[in-house]
């Protein structure tokens, strides 16, 4: 569904990913880790178009969409839970979820994103800035389904946030995998969350592909070995 060719990309003259090759299928859920600022951020917004490859191929259902902008990318069914949530904060919580639904050009919200979240609700009419952490990670991943995206990508969603709802978002991947056909691609730090919702592991050191794995044969220590300093 989506297959990821040599790509290469990075910032001016620094080079960030390099010789990244991947394959993701039809709800497959891929998880990324790797130590601070080895490039999982640069691959997943060169994966949403934010950051234009210096080298390689994207393709996603058979179409090279490599040169495709992100809101071309957005209609195409593809969602972006970025890094730090970045909700809008002077807009409500309903306003921010409106704004996901523009950019998959999708009319209504999706009531199943209220079942996963249903707190947003309660709070619609909120300022998304008076949200908890976690509340606005939640919306923060609401807003990216309200598009029903095909190919979901999330960066870092349970980074600083509290158990309790760690294990409703893990709750939530979990159903998109098991009630839909929507593929994920998942930056995390924690092997034990990554082990439980993931089919395969990618870990990356300065920028390349270090070691790729069937989430069943991972062996801990040596994933463990390139997170470490
Ligand atoms: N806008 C930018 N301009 C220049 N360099 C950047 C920019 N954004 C990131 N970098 C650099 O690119 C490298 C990779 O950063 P990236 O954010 O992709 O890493 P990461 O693996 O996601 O890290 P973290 O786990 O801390 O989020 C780092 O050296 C970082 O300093």
């Amino acid at each position: 569904m989506l297959s990821i060719q040599d790509l290469e990309a990075g910032y001016e003259d620094s080079m960030v990913i390099r010789s990244i090759n991947m394959n993701v299928e039809e709800n497959q859920v891929i998880c990324v880790m790797g130590r601070n600022g080895v490039g999982k951020t640069t691959l997943l917004k060169t994966i949403i178009g934010l950051i234009q490859p210096k080298n390689g191929k994207i393709q996603y259902k058979s179409g090279d969409i490599t040169k495709d902008r992100p809101s071309q990318r957005a209609r195409n069914g593809s969602g972006y839970v970025p890094q730090g949530r970045e909700i809008f904060p002077k807009l409500t919580v309903l306003e921010n979820l409106q704004l996901g639904l523009e950019a998959g050009n999708v009319k209504t919200i999706n009531e199943q994103v209220y079942e996963y979240f249903p707190i947003l609700k309660d709070f619609a009419k909120r300022n998304g800035g008076d949200l908890s952490g976690g509340q606005q990670q939640q919306l923060a991943i609401a807003r990216a389904l309200v598009s029903n995206p095909s190919f979901l990508l999330l960066d870092e969603p349970t980074e600083g946030i509290q158990p309790n709802i760690v294990e409703e978002i893990q709750a939530v991947i979990m159903d998109i995998k098991q009630s839909s056909q929507t593929s994920m691609i998942l930056v995390e730090q924690n092997l034990d969350f990554v082990k439980n919702v993931a089919d395969h592991l990618y870990v990356i050191d300065h920028g390349s592909i270090v070691y790729s794995s069937p989430i069943a044969n991972v062996e801990d220590e040596e994933v463990y070995r390139y997170l470490t300093v």
